[in-house]
């Protein structure tokens, strides 16, 4: 759908800079999507990997965040050795709702509940990343914390629109059950992409 160089916005990385390759196509349907130009895959123009990965190669982070809509819902194990054989970490994001291809050097499980993950990408996943759109999304959160690695980082995070709501309750939440951390989209804080 689209790439940009910018700073990753969310999670462990937060901060890091990174080349963002937002690939189209999304059928999860989570009415609070910041991007659901994303969802119809027919409605961007397809580019080739190679393509791709010499527009990411012109940066100098090689650090690769694979987006989207779904990402999974494409096989990415072309894009992730064509990625790595330019020096690129491969980081992934994404709901988990369809098998996992590719080779990642970090996996950004998000679960959903409009189509819940793949037992398979709970496994893999190096951080959970739970949206908090109301205050019974803390007990889903915990729920998926169990289906993960033990060396998962478990994250929460406001749903955008929700987060004046949901801020006082999370900091509460997280300060009794300091196994889970923060993550702010900061790039909507900072403006950039
Ligand atoms: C747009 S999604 C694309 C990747 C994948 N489909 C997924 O949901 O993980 C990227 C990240 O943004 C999060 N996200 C999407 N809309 C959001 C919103 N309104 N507020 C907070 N986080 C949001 C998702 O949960 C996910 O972690
Ligand atoms: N800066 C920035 N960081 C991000 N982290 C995850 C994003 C995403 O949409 O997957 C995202 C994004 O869209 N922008
Ligand atoms: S799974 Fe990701 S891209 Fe798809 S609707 Fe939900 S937040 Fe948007
Ligand atoms: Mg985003």
């Amino acid at each position: 759908m689209e790439a940009f160089y910018t700073i990753q916005g969310e999670g462990r990385y937060q901060g890091t800079a990174a080349y963002f390759i937002r690939l189209g196509g999304c059928d999860v349907g989570c009415h609070w999507c910041d991007v659901k130009e994303s969802w119809d895959a027919e409605a961007h123009p397809q580019q080739s990997i190679e393509e791709i990965v010499e527009q990411a190669s012109k940066y100098p982070s090689r650090v690769a965040v694979i987006t989207g809509g779904e990402p999974l819902m494409h096989n990415l194990d072309a894009l992730c050795e064509a990625l790595h054989l330019q020096g690129f970490r491969t980081h992934l994001e994404t709901s988990g709702a369809y098998p996992l291809t590719g080779h990642w050097d970090w996996v950004c499980l998000s679960p959903k509940k409009f189509k819940k993950p793949l037992a398979e990408v709970c496994q893999a996943a190096d951080e959970l990343k739970v949206v908090i759109y109301n205050k019974f999304d803390f007990e889903w959160a915990e729920s998926y914390s169990q289906q993960v690695g033990k060396d998962c980082t478990l994250l929460l995070q406001p749903e955008w629109d929700r987060t004046e709501l949901m801020l006082p309750l999370m900091i509460s939440y997280i300060k009794q059950h300091p196994q889970w951390r923060m993550s702010l989209q900061m790039h909507k804080y900072i403006n950039v992409p």
